[in-house]
């Protein structure tokens, strides 16, 4: 008789816990995705509702079939896409305890700078071979432009919850630099990512405005990122997850030719290399939620074994932190029970879960996380870093 077990798993991150995908050849192959779609999103600017609708449902499929697309004709400026990129690459090429007066240690809400290996997404290798550096919204930083009510609200209600980005003080031209050519591009992002909320809203049926009172002060981490070229075989840059947010806009640097990879049902690696003037923008695990599982959020990876070094700037999105989510209606089930999900308790949650290391120094032996009523035990240094 026939063995049909297939032979080798490939291991990742999804959803905060470990998981294993067999690889599927031949005539057990699934029909999946092969590669990643490319969606032409300058309609999103355009006057004509229907232009609009046509590209969101294009959105909606990619999310619903794959996860991942690549946005082109974004708008946001290469100008200051180029202009991060270098202040980026310069401030990652400075000496390490320059780097680390901005220790992601330091701070509660884990913004700052992440030094090589300190994170381990696949517990086979050495570490994560990447180095990074954390920002987000913060109220009292100006170029955040924390609306005035929102800002009295948060500070009133919650001021445990308020992150604060670490900035570099030193003063070093490439400290200097940092700041504004990053908060430059942030700025540009959140732009971006709220229109693109609005064809998400389009793509799941919903009015336009749908998700518009949730995302006024929307919870974004942009984390810069380098990567060297891997020396050893079992490297890897960023071991295979998911990411925790509603989604993801990736920059890749076109210095290095390729580097992630997303994972289809087959459990085969589809590169997802840089294409100039594109973000890869991918479904997270709070939308995969929110859309009861109609959007995906696919599991990828970064491997770098180019010999040139890497560099990429993911910008995480998510609504307001004290915003409350219901399960998007067109995506419910008739009669089926659906909780809301409360952003700031979710973020909390997956953070804890994902950090070895608490910013009071200690370095617990497990992180103990409550996942969706279930209390799951993982070993330290294996889940990571992924806003
Ligand atoms: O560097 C990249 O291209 C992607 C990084 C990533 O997956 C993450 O930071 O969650
Ligand atoms: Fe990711």
């Amino acid at each position: 008789m026939e063995n049909n077990c297939p032979k080798e798993y490939v291991h990742y991150h999804a959803g905060g816990r470990p998981g294993s995908r067999p690889i599927l050849t031949g005539k057990d192959a699934k029909p999946t995705f092969e590669e990643i779609p490319k969606i032409d999103m300058s309609p999103i600017f355009s006057e004509s509702l229907e232009e609009r609708k046509k590209v969101a449902a294009q959105v909606g499929k990619a999310c619903k079939e794959v996860g991942f697309f690549y946005a082109v004709n974004h708008g946001v400026s290469e100008e200051t896409i180029q202009g991060a990129f270098r202040a980026v690459e310069n401030w990652f090429s400075q000496p390490e305890e320059v780097k680390l007066e901005t220790n992601i240690n330091q701070n509660k809400h884990f913004r700052g700078y992440e030094p090589l290996l300190s994170t381990q997404l696949d517990p086979n290798t050495r570490g994560d071979l990447k180095e990074a550096y954390m920002i987000g919204e913060d109220p009292y930083d100006p170029e955040s432009r924390c609306p005035d009510d929102v800002k009295e609200k948060i500070m009133k209600k919650h001021p445990d919850l308020i992150p604060r980005n670490q900035w570099p003080k030193i003063p070093t031209p490439a400290n200097q630099a940092l700041r504004p050519a990053v908060y430059g591009y942030y700025k540009e992002m959140v732009d971006f990512a709220r229109a693109l909320l609005r064809t998400f809203a389009l793509a799941l049926d919903m009015p336009e405005n749908h998700f518009d009172s949730i995302a006024t002060f929307p919870k974004c981490n942009m984390r810069s990122l380098h990567y060297p070229s891997q020396e050893f075989a079992t490297d890897v840059g960023i071991g295979a997850h998911t990411d925790y947010s509603c989604f993801t806009l990736v920059c890749q640097s076109t210095s290095c030719p390729s580097g992630l990879q997303v994972l289809n049902a087959n459990g085969i690696w589809v590169n997802a290399p840089p294409v100039e003037r594109t973000f890869v923008c991918n479904v997270g695990d709070f939308f995969q939620e929110a859309t009861a599982g109609r959007f995906l959020s696919t599991v990828h990876r970064v491997v770098n074994k180019t010999g040139s070094e890497r560099y990429s700037i993911p910008f995480f999105f998510a609504p307001n932190m004290d915003a409350e989510m219901a399960v998007v209606e067109s995506c419910r089930e008739p009669g089926k029970e659906y909780q809301p999900l409360q952003v700031g308790a979710y973020f909390k949650k997956r953070i804890a879960a994902a950090r070895s290391k608490h910013p009071d120094g200690t370095t617990p032996e497990k992180t103990r996380a409550e996942d969706d009523g279930k209390l799951i035990l993982e070993t330290v240094k294996q889940v990571a870093a992924v806003a």
